[in-house]
């Protein structure tokens, strides 16, 4: 059960809606080159972590990070599909406004990450040297 399936009436179950929500997620990463580019970055901020020995509330700050980037590019591609599902591909500057507002969403968390990130392994980096 996932994308595939032609289900249009609500979920049933707990089960049934975590398999749906699953299924985005899978779809997310498969469909969007950001998001996979996110979650790269993820996976070497979380070895960068574990290599330079951040403490405890420097972990909550970097999965913070990359929870808010994820976050915002699973809402960017919900606007995204929305605006192609209502426009068909037909300009509407409506569509452009929610589409760009929705990546500036997606920038400020990016922003957000590359600061915390800075701020938490700059020190160690330079102390390495
Ligand atoms: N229907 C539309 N009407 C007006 N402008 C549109 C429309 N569709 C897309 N655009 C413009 O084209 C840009 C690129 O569209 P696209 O669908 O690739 O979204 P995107 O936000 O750039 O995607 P990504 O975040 O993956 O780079 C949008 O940011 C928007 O400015």
């Amino acid at each position: 059960m996932g994308l595939k399936d032609k289900q249009t009436t609500k979920n049933h179950n707990l089960g049934q809606s975590m398999r749906h929500a699953f299924a985005g997620l899978i779809a997310v990463a498969h469909l969007e080159r950001n998001m996979r580019w996110h979650l790269l970055a993820s996976i070497l901020v979380l070895v960068g972590g574990w290599w330079l020995q951040v403490d405890r509330s420097e972990w909550l700050w970097l999965i913070l990070a990359i929870f808010l980037v994820i976050q915002s590019e699973l809402a960017n591609t919900v606007v995204e599909n929305v605006v192609d599902l209502l426009t068909d591909q037909h300009y509407a500057l409506a569509a452009k406004y929610a589409k760009d507002m929705a990546a500036a969403a997606v920038l400020v968390a990016a922003i957000f990450a590359i600061v915390v990130g800075l701020i938490i392994f700059l020190p160690k980096l330079l102390w390495l040297i």
